[in-house]
């Protein structure tokens, strides 16, 4: 079964599944020794939202998201799931509801990666086939391969299985919640970069509440739908989708974590505007060259798109290889490099850096709409200071 089919299948709602808001009110950690972990805190993670939690060390992050699944009991306050008080339920019960994945990943060393996963459907009482179906879709869901990694031991595994092994288990049960404990932190960082996607793409198809803590402003943003800069106390300081976080931080204890560079973090997070495109001369790979540089001698363009005979971008004519008898075809220095109109900023400016023509066309479905120049960037990253998404 592919990764998407075993997606499918994990829409079937379980019991207490569904994905509900978290909603913490006037919660307080205050440990025994006096310490004040976190204090007054009004927070609300909307459903099926991937909120993160970043902020200095000891600012109270782990024991915000420990305090939901009560592993960490709050010293005052009310923790509501979809509106239930959960504050004082049954916590083994609660817990059962709430995926778990940290970052040494917690996998019960002297279980198979099978037996770890059905750690809770076990606890649940499911069969064992029903529990038997659901590991081996969960296996292949987070891209690890059943038949090869189902029955070996967690120390023989790579560290980013290990990780894939840990969410699987945290998905087990299909459970509303999750919350996530610099869960990708302890791999390098391309694995890390791949475990983010891969995991972005799951959120995506199974779109759980998230709450993930990060020291990592980057992961943060490349992740978050929304992200709470905390200080010191489990103070909020601004909590804010990515684009607003780094084009408007509330207050300078916000612009200083998010760091001097965060014009640069912005093109992640900025997608391309179709407003700002540059539209430069386009001709056709059958156009006549001469016929092609008197269109680019009319509108005093250094070159012109070229789209090939189904209307796609298949490269550039130069205005100075626009001349002589012939088509453009026998002229047209090829590129089909092109980004869609959802696109962020990042990989659009990537695209322009790799091309000779200096942009890159902008594509709306299969449609060619224009190009963006590193111009028309530096506008669109300087708009969404003042105007963020
Ligand atoms: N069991 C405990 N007893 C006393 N104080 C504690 C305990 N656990 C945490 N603290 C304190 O509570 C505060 C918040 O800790 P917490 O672990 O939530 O911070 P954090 O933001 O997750 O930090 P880090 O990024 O370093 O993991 C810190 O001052 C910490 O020293």
């Amino acid at each position: 079964m592919d990764a998407t089919a075993a997606a499918s299948s994990l829409r079937v709602p379980e019991p207490g599944g569904g994905a509900p808001e978290i909603r913490l009110e006037g919660v307080s950690k205050v440990y025994p020794d006096g310490t004040v972990g976190v204090a007054e805190l009004d927070l609300a993670f909307a459903a099926g939202e991937l909120s993160v939690l970043v902020g200095p060390s000891g600012c109270g992050k782990t024991t915000t998201m420990k305090m939901v699944n009560r592993v960490i009991e709050p010293t005052t306050g009310r923790i509501l799931l979809g509106g239930e008080d959960v504050t004082r339920v049954d916590a083994d019960r609660l817990r059962r509801r709430i995926g778990y994945v940290i970052q040494s990943v917690g996998l019960f060393p002297h279980q198979t990666v099978r037996a770890n996963v059905a750690t809770v459907p076990r606890l649940l009482g499911w069969d064992r086939r029903r529990t038997g179906d659901r590991v081996e879709e969960l296996l292949t869901l987070v891209g690890l391969d059943p038949a090869v990694h189902g029955d070996r031991y967690p120390a023989q595994l790579s560290g980013g299985q290990r990780q894939r092994a840990g969410v699987a288990r945290a998905l087990a049960a299909d459970p509303g919640v999750l919350l996530m404990d610099e869960p990708f932190s302890a791999v390098d960082p391309v694995v890390r970069e791949r475990l983010q996607a891969e995991f972005l793409r799951l959120q995506e198809t199974v779109r759980k509440t998230i709450v993930f803590v990060t020291h990592d402003i980057e992961e943060a943003v490349r992740l978050g739908d929304r992200i709470a800069v905390m200080s010191d106390g489990g103070h909020v300081e601004q909590f804010a989708p990515p684009a607003e976080l780094l084009g408007r931080p509330a207050n300078a204890t916000v612009a200083d974590f998010v760091g001097a560079d965060r014009g640069l973090k912005r093109l992640a997070v900025t997608p391309v505007d179709p407003a700002g495109l540059e539209h430069p001369p386009v001709v056709g790979l059958d156009d006549g060259l001469a016929e092609a540089g008197a269109v680019l001698d009319r509108a005093g363009a250094r070159g012109a798109v070229v789209l090939d005979r189904a209307g796609h971008p298949t490269g550039w004519l130069p205005a100075a290889r626009a001349t002589g008898a012939g088509t453009v075809a026998a002229a047209v220095v090829r590129d089909d490099a092109a980004v869609p109109l959802q696109a962020p900023l990042r990989a659009a400016l990537a695209a322009i850096l790799q091309s000779d023509a200096g942009w890159v066309p902008v594509l709306d479905g299969g449609r060619y709409l224009g190009v963006l120049t590193p111009t028309a960037v530096h506008t669109a990253l300087r708009r969404s200071v003042h105007d963020p998404a």
